[in-house]
């Protein structure tokens, strides 16, 4: 199979990103994220969580976040909503599109949300249908498809089932989410074409942390097999918290340095998101984490 000729990049660095940070992240300095963020060219920006503050706090200023951040028409600002609570609250906040977040692996759904896999779905039911009811996009998101910290290894059977399930839901857009980075891109590709018998193709996305250094040759191998988004994370922002040692999503600088050389397009300016990555980092007082971000940083300082 040729490789796409044009992919979209979710920019899910202000939410998936940042909600691990153990320092408190002023929301100004999130709003002007985002908004650099925009301004890069991005048609869809994951910008906030509407969880528990007591589970993660971080993401407790996300309805400020949402109220003052500088909207583009035709920019999708997503925002995730594990049960009715912060539905209301995404809806409240003017979010684009919500997102339900389970797992296919039980161990990590109890970890994460407090309830089985089967729970968790009954959750979603309401949410899905009052994200349709109230026009806004509904993606699914599923932890855990190429391996689990509590668990280890996750079936093929377990993924496909919990795609299935979020279709059946309603879900526009389902993420294949390797959440501690522990995929390789043959499993990666078998997970993908799995998914892909219970759901669109192109409505999948790849969502892959870097932890084991694989989330590059794990984009490139499901390019191989068709498909066309994919996560990343600013400045390799990340970590899940509850999913211990598991780092960033792949460095969204990275991930658009290889796409300009394999000629696939994104519409976003690399260069606008090494300054929103140099940015972050410099207020979260480290190094981005991302080989071509620092590079370019570097050249252009000379
Ligand atoms: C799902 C719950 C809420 C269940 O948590 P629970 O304790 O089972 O829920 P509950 O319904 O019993 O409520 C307990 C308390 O939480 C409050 N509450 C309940 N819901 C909300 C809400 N929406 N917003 C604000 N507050 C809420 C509720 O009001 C109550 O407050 P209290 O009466 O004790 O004062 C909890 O487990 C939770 O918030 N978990 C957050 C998990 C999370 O955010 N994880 C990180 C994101 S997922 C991720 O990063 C993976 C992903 C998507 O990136 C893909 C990948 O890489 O794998």
């Amino acid at each position: 199979m040729s490789l796409p000729t044009h992919v979209k990049i979710v920019e899910v660095g202000p939410r998936d990103g940042l909600q691990n940070e153990q320092q408190t992240i002023p929301a100004a300095i999130k709003i002007a994220l985002v908004d650099m963020l925009t301004g890069a060219g991005f048609s869809n920006i994951e910008a906030a969580s509407f969880v528990s503050p007591k589970w993660v706090p971080q993401m407790a200023t996300s309805t400020e976040v949402m109220a003052q951040i500088a909207r583009r028409d035709g920019v999708l600002y997503s925002a995730l909503t594990p049960n009715m609570q912060g539905f209301e609250a995404a809806l409240l906040a003017r979010a684009d599109e919500v997102v339900i977040f389970g797992s296919a692996s039980e161990a990590f759904s109890q970890k994460n949300i407090n309830c089985s896999i089967a729970e968790s779905l009954e959750r979603f039911r309401p949410v899905a249908a009052a994200a349709k009811l109230n026009g806004l996009r509904l993606r699914g998101s599923i932890s855990c498809t190429l391996g689990c910290p509590y668990q280890g290894e996750v079936a093929l059977d377990s993924v496909a089932d919990v795609v299935s399930r979020m279709r059946e839901l309603g879900c526009d857009e389902i993420d294949i989410a390797d959440t501690i980075g522990v995929g390789t891109p043959h499993r990666v590709q078998a997970v993908m074409q799995r998914a892909a018998q219970e759901f669109p193709l192109a409505q999948l996305s790849g969502h892959f942390h870097d932890t084991y250094g694989q989330a590059l040759a794990n984009i490139y191998a499901s390019l191989e097999v068709g498909i066309a988004i994919f996560h990343a994370s600013v400045a390799g922002l990340g970590g899940c918290p509850y999913a211990k040692g598991a780092t960033g999503n792949i460095a969204t600088e990275d991930v658009l340095y290889l796409m300009q050389g394999l000629g696939i397009t994104t519409g976003i300016d690399l260069h606008a998101v090494v300054d929103a990555g140099q940015f972050i980092s410099q207020h979260l007082g480290r190094k981005a984490v991302s080989r071509a971000g620092n590079a370019i940083a570097a050249a252009r300082a000379g």
